[in-house]
């Protein structure tokens, strides 16, 4: 379990990192993109923890914000075949710096398929930051730029990440149990 104030404690890190690297050494429009739905929590609070520090510092860089919905999971299995429901139109991402903001990168076959989406775009540069790695056998090694935490190979809700919908809306990250996989399985 990771309670709400160590994700809270750690996307103020994240953020600290990602104004340095991002935000300070770069001369070109920044795009933030949440992609839907589990990245929303992670999107909403690291957004505010960038706008606290851009504050603070004499430059401040405007950000711009964008949306894409990608879908794969049923029950606890990626289905492989990602889809995309709706979301921006990514043209405005050319010649931009774009920060993708994700929850978790588990098999890493959502975020593999949105850098190629991303590709045809010409974006000047793509960083991702997911809130959490999952180290798992079936991961295709995919790394991203900014990680919240390294999770082991158990299936997580919370935090915005559910289970077919369900426990979004729980403020902490948990492990789901096999009576809660067998209850709400579709
Ligand atoms: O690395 P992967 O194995 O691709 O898994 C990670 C992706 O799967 C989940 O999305 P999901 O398909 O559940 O849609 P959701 O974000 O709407 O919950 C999660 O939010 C990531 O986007
Ligand atoms: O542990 C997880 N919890 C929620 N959603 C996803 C997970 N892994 N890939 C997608
Ligand atoms: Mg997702
Ligand atoms: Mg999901």
């Amino acid at each position: 379990m990771i309670p709400a104030g160590l994700i809270n404690d750690r996307i103020e890190r994240i953020a600290r990192d990602i104004v340095h690297e991002l935000v300070l050494q770069n001369n070109v429009g920044i795009v933030v993109l949440c992609v839907l739905k589990g990245g929303y929590k992670f999107f909403a609070d690291l957004l505010d923890k960038i706008k606290q520090l851009n504050r603070n510092s004499e430059e401040s860089v405007p950000l711009a914000i964008d949306f894409i919905r990608l879908q794969s999971y049923k029950n606890d299995k990626s289905q492989g075949e990602i889809q995309v429901i709706g979301g921006d139109r990514l043209e405005n991402l050319k010649g931009k710096c774009v920060l993708v903001v994700e929850d978790i990168i588990d098999t890493g076959r959502t975020m593999i398929k949105l850098k190629e989406l991303l590709a045809k775009h010409e974006p000047e540069c793509v960083k991702v930051a997911s809130l959490l790695v999952k180290r798992s056998s079936r991961s295709t090694g995919y790394r991203p730029d900014f990680t919240g935490f390294e999770i082991p190979d158990e299936f997580v809700v919370g935090y915005a990440l559910d289970y077919n919908e369900h426990f979004r809306d729980l403020s902490h990250i948990c492990v789901i149990s096999e009576s809660g996989k067998k209850k709400y399985a579709v």
